[in-house]
């Protein structure tokens, strides 16, 4: 069984960040490169990072209408990224499109509700209803589009999972026992969410914050 931990490597520095992609490469099976390190260093920094050898989820979640999004995709091809990321709360019709664009062997995920939002932040945005049955509202729509999987936190992974058995689940949000929370809401261990159905578990502040970045991943590793 592959490793299923994708570290985030949510760092300003470039050299920084391939440090530590180098020092855990061993310990995770892939890299997620998010908004903070591409609005730094763009593509030149997704191929550096790309050297180290693992495959690489792109998080842009993309949210624009249908054309915007698909041009973006196709842009991305030259990335071969093995994951992308886009926001379920676009639509079908911009779901189909960004799955219609993407490379041959991308697949594309559909965020469906941030992991630092609860019931409250849910309900300031308009949305009626607990973030289960908005997750499970979401994730059938993404289903329906064509997605390959969805985001979503590990207290909603097990009942998205039995809906949709073939689907691909991005898991964030995960604090092994004992470990910070900060901004993280719907938080679950990484052994839950892996137990609970989920595919790939995004893990960041806990392997990249640790004193010994490589013992986290590994720790993490022997939990699941
Ligand atoms: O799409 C994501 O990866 C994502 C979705 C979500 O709902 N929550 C979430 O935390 N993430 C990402 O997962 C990572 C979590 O990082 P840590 O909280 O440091 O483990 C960050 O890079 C977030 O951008």
């Amino acid at each position: 069984m592959s490793n299923p931990v994708y570290l985030a490597l949510d760092l300003p520095q470039l050299d920084a960040a391939k440090a530590l992609a180098e020092k855990v490469k061993g310990h995770v099976g892939g890299l997620k490169l998010g908004l903070e390190f591409f609005c730094a260093h763009g593509a030149h920094g997704v191929h550096e990072i790309a050297h180290v050898g693992l495959p690489i989820f792109l998080d842009l979640k993309l949210h624009d209408i249908p054309n915007t999004v698909a041009g973006a995709m196709q842009a991305l091809h030259v990335l071969e990224p093995a994951i992308v990321t886009v926001h379920a709360g676009g639509g079908r019709a911009m779901m189909e499109d960004a799955k219609a664009a993407a490379g041959e062997n991308c697949k594309v995920v559909g965020v469906t509700m941030l992991t630092s939002m609860d019931e409250r932040d849910l309900l300031r945005t308009g949305v009626s209803g607990t973030p289960h049955d908005h997750v499970m509202r979401l994730a059938e729509l993404a289903q329906d589009s064509g997605l390959d999987g969805i985001v979503c936190s590990g207290q909603e992974v097990k009942a998205v999972h039995k809906q949709w058995k073939n689907g691909f689940f991005v898991v964030p949000g995960l604090r092994p026992a004992g470990s910070a929370v900060g901004d993280q809401k719907r938080v679950v261990t990484p052994r839950a969410a892996r137990d609970d159905g989920a595919s790939v578990l995004v893990i960041g502040r806990p392997i990249s914050r640790a004193e010994d970045p490589a013992q986290a991943a590994r720790d993490i590793e022997a939990t699941l």
